[in-house]
């Protein structure tokens, strides 16, 4: 059945009817790559989300799908091994989604440097060599200062030193979740979003058995039954924990809140993703990104305690990023009234002293000890003392330290915990994007694990590094080739060739069926035949429903396409109301909910509009 509204109620029938074998909590990707793997793996499988899938950290990311060459700078060498690994494997199960996209990372001589040239290229090499990208097409390679401001000529030259150049790929953060979220649904899961987790269910031996839900469509509560219970819900993971009566668990969650701030590209223009220290020696690094006709840069990394639905741009958030990005280019002069939309999200991170990560390592921050030996010994080996062997046995041998750390939110690991309460709840939380799929499957390692041990239910894994997303079923080495085969479909079918590229970029392999709506319906007016026929798949196929479902997190409208958002609006709500046979009061609720996210995301209370 098409993944609707209709599927949904079919959904919520069969929730409430005989018992899961996996329920997961929250439809971020760490709960959608699970769902995935479980419903493909033929476990009886549930998913709740309340919000809206992806409207929590994992559509308020900096859409990339990287391994986080900083993190090296903190020796988080495994964390980097398994991202920098998966990008690949991402790509492969969803190639019309991330894009392989070099990273240009500047540098300058000042104070607090995360790199010096020299570092940067010892760096970038690991980095390589870690995802077997040397000695191919993607090796990185470095740029004088000349050949950098050749690049980017807005770049300040005073300073600077020169920059690497090394791989790493743009993403559509949103997209991922909704094509793991549909491909699960294909497969028989029960995914149910604006759907609440209100309370969790024990047995007669205390140990967990599924959880009272709360329906925010209609206010309906009922209990889900299941065999495990696992917990994604990223920030809100010590929510879920102390909602559980019967563990006592020690809050693990440090969340920081991450801005980015968006621009049209004529205010300022980089020629790929740039990636760049602050300049204020504040351990930070901050990307610069072209996206559409626009340029985003980000992040902030600020520890967060306010709700966590729905974190907001602060005026502190905007100068720090103003006044970074416009010492790097100074032409610019970049003010908050060039700002044409933004987005707040809060890293899952894990407090210093976090459980165990998917592969089970223990996930803490390096001893002094350890840290200055690897700095002693680089140094030893800039001055031709010991060879590189040397330096990387230091960092095999590099010792975790169990102190509660103080250090700066930038310093935490972006590791993964996965922890097993004594009642059996299941927690996976912290990592990133990038890795999703990797603690999906230590979360289904053990899912399976617990059913054949307590229940005598026995499953096998598919390989999930293999399985494809839904519209996956792209050669991941033909890409383009195919991507341009399914254009050419919608040209055919009087589509312009922008709005065919567009489609078949979006939708990947489901673009034909996408396309074969055209014979379905008429042209929405208001709206060009592209976002028409965009807007009908979305709410047939995707579960959009609610306008900014619809303009936010199944397209890039609100964010990369601002200079149309505003004549679509009532086009969009107009036709979902019709679809859905809204009632008046309806369509003016979903008008205020959508009119309150442009104005934050506009940054209209701090534009002074908002205070006249
Ligand atoms: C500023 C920033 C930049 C980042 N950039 C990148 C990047 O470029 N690349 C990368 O790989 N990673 C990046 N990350 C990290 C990445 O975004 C996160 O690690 C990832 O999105 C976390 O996904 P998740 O599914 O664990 O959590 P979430 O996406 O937050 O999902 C958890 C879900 O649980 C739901 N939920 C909570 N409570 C309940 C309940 N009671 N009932 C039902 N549902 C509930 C929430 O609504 C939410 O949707 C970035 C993070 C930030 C903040
Ligand atoms: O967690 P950080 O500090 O690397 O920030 C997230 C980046 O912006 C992209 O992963």
């Amino acid at each position: 059945m098409a993944f609707s509204i209709e599927r949904r109620q079919q959904d919520i029938k069969a929730l409430k009817e005989g018992t899961l074998d996996v329920f997961i909590i929250g439809g971020g990707i760490t709960g959608a790559g699970t769902a995935l793997q479980a419903s493909a793996s033929g476990l009886k499988t549930g998913l709740v989300e309340m919000q809206d899938f992806a409207e929590g950290t994992s559509s308020r990311s900096t859409k990339l799908v990287h391994g986080g060459l900083r993190y090296l700078k903190n020796f988080d060498v495994e964390v980097v091994a398994d991202t920098v690994q998966e990008r690949a494997v991402v790509q492969g199960i969803a190639p019309h989604i991330p894009k392989a996209d070099p990273m240009i990372l500047p540098i300058y001589d000042e104070p607090g440097s995360t790199f010096s040239m020299f570092s940067l290229k010892i760096a970038m090499d690991l980095y390589d060599r870690l995802a077997d990208v040397t000695g191919t097409k993607y090796a990185n390679y470095t740029l004088t200062k000349e050949e950098v401001l050749k690049r980017e000529p807005q770049l300040r030259s005073d300073g600077l030193l020169g920059a690497g150049v090394y791989l790493d790929y743009r993403n559509n953060d949103a997209r991922l979740v909704i094509e793991n979220i549909k491909r699960a649904a294909t497969d028989g899961g029960h995914m149910v979003s604006q759907m609440k987790v209100v309370g969790i269910l024990h047995d007669a031996d205390d140990k967990v058995s599924g959880a009272t839900v709360e329906d925010l469509l209609t206010g309906e509560t009922f209990d889900i039954k299941a065999r495990v219970v696992l917990n994604t819900t990223g920030p809100w993971s010590d929510t879920i924990r102390q909602m559980d009566t019967k563990v006592d668990a020690a809050p693990q969650m440090r969340p920081t809140k991450g801005v980015h701030l968006v621009v049209d590209n004529k205010r300022l223009s980089v020629p790929q993703p740039t990636y760049f220290d602050t300049g204020k020696n504040d351990g930070r690094m901050v990307f610069v990104i072209p996206r559409e006709e626009k340029t985003y840069f980000g992040t902030t990394d600020t520890d967060y305690t306010g709700d966590f639905a729905n974190p907001t741009v602060e005026q502190e958030d905007v100068d720090y990023l103003l006044e970074i990005v416009n010492n790097r280019y100074p032409s610019a002069k970049i003010t908050i009234d060039d700002i044409e939309a933004s987005w707040a999200g809060l890293r899952p991170l894990i407090s210093a002293n976090g459980g165990l990560d998917y592969n089970g390592a223990k996930n803490q921050p390096i001893s002094d000890e350890s840290f200055d030996k690897v700095i002693n010994t680089i140094k030893q080996y800039q001055k031709g003392n010991v060879d590189r062997y040397t330096v990387e046995e230091a960092l095999k041998n590099i010792e975790k330290d169990n102190s509660e750390s103080e250090a700066n939110p930038s310093a935490i690991s972006r590791g993964s915990a996965l922890d097993i309460d004594p009642d059996g709840l299941i927690t996976v939380a912290g990592g990133k994007i990038t890795d999703y799929r990797k603690m999906a499957l230590g979360a289904m390692k053990a899912v399976i694990e617990i059913l054949q041990n307590n229940f005598n239910l026995s499953y096998e894994l598919i390989d999930s590094a293999k399985y494809p997303v839904s519209g996956g079923e792209i050669d991941p080495q033909e890409v383009e080739a195919e991507t341009g085969k399914l254009a050419q479909m919608g040209i055919e079918k009087g589509l312009n060739e922008s709005e065919a590229l567009y489609l078949a970029n979006l939708y990947g392999s489901n673009t034909p069926k996408v396309l074969a709506l055209l014979d379905e319906i008429q042209q929405i007016e208001g709206l060009t035949l592209a976002d028409s026929v965009s807007l009908c798949y979305a709410m047939k196929e995707e579960m959009a429903l609610t306008p900014s479902d619809f303009l936010i997190r199944r397209t890039n409208h609100m964010l990369f396409m601002r200079d149309t958002l505003d004549s679509i609006i009532e086009p969009v709500i107009t036709e979902m109301a019709r679809y859905y046979g809204w009632t008046e009061e309806a369509k003016i609720n979903y008008r205020k909910g959508l009119e309150t996210a442009v104005a934050e995301s506009d940054l209209k209370n701090l534009k002074g509009d908002g205070k006249k």
